[in-house]
């Protein structure tokens, strides 16, 4: 089955709005490949997602960075989905490492997120990825399969969802995962996929990787089978970015 490339901008906590409005033309002036060929959403803060959608092309869409999980209410300081959804912002990222990480968020708290987002109709970049210290014990599938499995036993429907693998020690470290590495991580996703969902979500959903992406090392990993895009951090803020989404071809 042909999955469309997917690329996906995390721009994380930066940005002024002049450095937003700046990223914005670089995108809408790039000569990126038709939205054919590849799906592109960026994913700025929260407080320049409205401004943001207004500007960019209708070609790409844009992402929040996280929401709560469940109906808004007595939650200082989160933003629920409802609310993206009346900003009629389409995506939202959900269990970043950076969460997992700093923030405590568990597998189960991801998974109730990705349901609830889900069930409002929003599409979700679902994020997993182990520690350099989980690879260097030889448990990287064990992790990001236990990361998976909380989001598959509270979702049936796979097809809004984008699985991310983000190696937590490539994160912004600039150790790019090499494209075997990604492979082979990939291919067992979407053998776990196959064996706990179905052939067809298994198929059909795209598994991106993120991780010290750039303009150099995006076509190596892009031309691995089971890498179906990527999700840029720091490139993403830059003009290689439109390097990284001429990759698709
Ligand atoms: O966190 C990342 C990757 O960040 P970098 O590309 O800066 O490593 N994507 O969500």
């Amino acid at each position: 089955m042909a999955r469309k490339f997917f690329v996906g901008g995390n721009w994380k906590c930066n940005g002024t709005t002049e450095e937003v409005k700046k990223i914005v033309n670089v995108l809408n002036e790039g000569q990126v490949p038709s939205t054919d060929v590849v799906e592109v959403v960026v994913s700025p803060p929260f407080v320049f997602l409205p401004l943001v959608k207004s500007l960019l092309k209708p070609d790409f869409h844009v992402a929040a960075q996280n929401c709560w999980v469940k109906k808004g209410g007595a939650f200082t300081g989160e933003i629920s989905a409802d609310m993206l959804v009346n900003l009629d912002i389409p995506w939202v990222i959900l269990g970043h490492s950076e969460r997992r990480q700093l923030l405590n968020e568990a597998n189960e708290f991801v998974g109730d997120k990705v349901a609830y987002a889900l069930s409002k109709g929003l599409k979700v970049i679902a994020c997993v990825g182990e520690t350099l210290e989980q690879r260097e014990a030889g448990s990287t599938m064990d992790v990001v399969a236990a990361q998976t499995k909380a989001i598959a036993e509270r979702v049936s429907d796979w097809s809004n969802i984008v699985l991310a693998y983000e190696p937590v020690w490539a994160i912004g470290t600039g150790k790019v995962a090499t494209p075997a590495q990604a492979q082979e991580v990939h291919f067992e996703l979407r053998k776990w996929l196959h064996a706990n969902t179905s052939p067809e979500v298994a198929s059909a959903t795209r598994i991106i990787y993120g991780g010290s992406v750039n303009g150099a090392n995006c076509k190596e990993l892009a031309a691995q089978p089971d890498v179906d895009g990527f999700l840029v951090g720091g490139a993403s803020l830059k003009p290689e970015f439109i390097d990284i989404i001429k990759s698709a071809e």
